[in-house]
């Protein structure tokens, strides 16, 4: 299998028309493992409808809606998709999610990068999740690190590379202004990819060993949404409709059962943050920058 450039690049996704309900809402909340604190009331307008707080939608959420799937197996990508693993994930809020409604979401291939031989190929999709009424809400960018498809560009007679996203700013050396713990469930993969990913690589022990890990990891995405959560309980306080916008890089595997403690450091509206496997003391998330509607207290 090899990358063929140009055909990635045109590859045709059809719109995908979703139509979710609040019940969706607080399950893709509880598939995040929040709600595992019940002595934090904060977690329930994420879970539960009968606050005074009305309920509301993580922003990642946008995530896992209008998405098209786990196509990177599809035979005409030309990708090794057993190799592959998300390596970015990029989110622009433009209006906070309702609890539920009628979506489609509109992606496109804007970026295909050779590392080179032996480093991998980098795959950028965006997507659009709008309203059927036309509201914009979210523009989220997926990187893909293609391990098995570094040097495509030297196949086919030459193929072109093109030039990498700006880089993503390292978080600062002080100490953070916040920390938050969430504790992932064992099943929290199998649970978590009923929300639309369905790569085996996060269910199947066969399929991860042959990926090159000891067992099946967890959703990049998973982690994303975890942190988003730490995000909206810390610097947010609670309010999930404050968040603008939420970049950030995977830069390590995440086995479920483990322990992820985000650090979050704030300068007016804008915010840095990491994730920390607390158990192995390494930096699974880095890079991550968001912005906030306005200067928290
Ligand atoms: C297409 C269909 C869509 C499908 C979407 C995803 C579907 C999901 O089901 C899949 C998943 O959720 S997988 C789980 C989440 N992801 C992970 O666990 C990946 C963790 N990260 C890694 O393993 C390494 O960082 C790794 C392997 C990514 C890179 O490690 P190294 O090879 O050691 O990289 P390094 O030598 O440090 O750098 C080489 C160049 O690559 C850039 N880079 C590094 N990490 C990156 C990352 N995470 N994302 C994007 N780029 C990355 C570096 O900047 C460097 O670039 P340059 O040579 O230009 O300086």
């Amino acid at each position: 299998m090899t990358i063929n450039y140009q055909q990635l690049k045109d590859r045709p996704f059809a719109p995908v028309h979703q139509d979710y309900s609040q019940r969706d809402t607080m399950l893709y909340a509880l598939s995040l493992g929040v709600g595992n604190d019940p002595l934090d009331a904060r977690n329930l307008p994420l879970v539960y409808e009968g606050m005074a707080q009305p309920l509301q939608a993580l922003p990642t959420m946008s995530s896992v809606l209008g998405y098209p799937g786990f196509w990177a197996k599809e035979a005409d990508t030309g990708i090794d998709w057993v190799k592959l693993v998300h390596g970015e994930q990029r989110t622009t809020i433009h209006q906070p999610l309702p609890v539920g409604a009628k979506v489609v979401g509109k992606t496109r291939i804007t970026r295909v990068i050779d590392k080179g031989a032996g480093k991998g190929a980098i795959v950028v999709s965006e997507r659009s999740l709008e309203g059927e009424d036309g509201t914009r809400y979210a523009t989220l960018e997926q990187v893909t690190f293609c391990r098995g498809d570094g040097g495509y560009s030297e196949a086919l007679g030459g193929q072109p590379s093109d030039a990498s996203l700006p880089a993503l700013a390292p978080t600062p050396d002080t100490a953070p202004r916040w920390t938050y713990t969430h504790t992932i469930r064992p099943e929290a993969a199998l649970l978590y990819r009923l929300m639309g990913d369905y790569n085996p690589l996060h269910a199947d022990p066969q399929v991860a060993q042959a990926a090159g890990f000891d067992k099946p990891i967890l959703h990049g995405l998973a982690t994303y949404g975890m942190v988003c959560h730490a995000l909206v309980m810390t610097a947010c306080n609670g309010d999930a409709s404050l968040l603008r916008s939420m970049h950030a890089r995977f830069s390590s595997p995440v086995f479920p059962g483990e322990t992820l403690r985000t650090e979050v450091w704030q300068e007016g509206d804008a915010l840095q943050f990491r994730a920390l496997v607390v158990e192995r003391g390494i930096v699974v998330l880095s890079h991550g920058n968001a912005s906030i509607a306005a200067a928290q207290p």
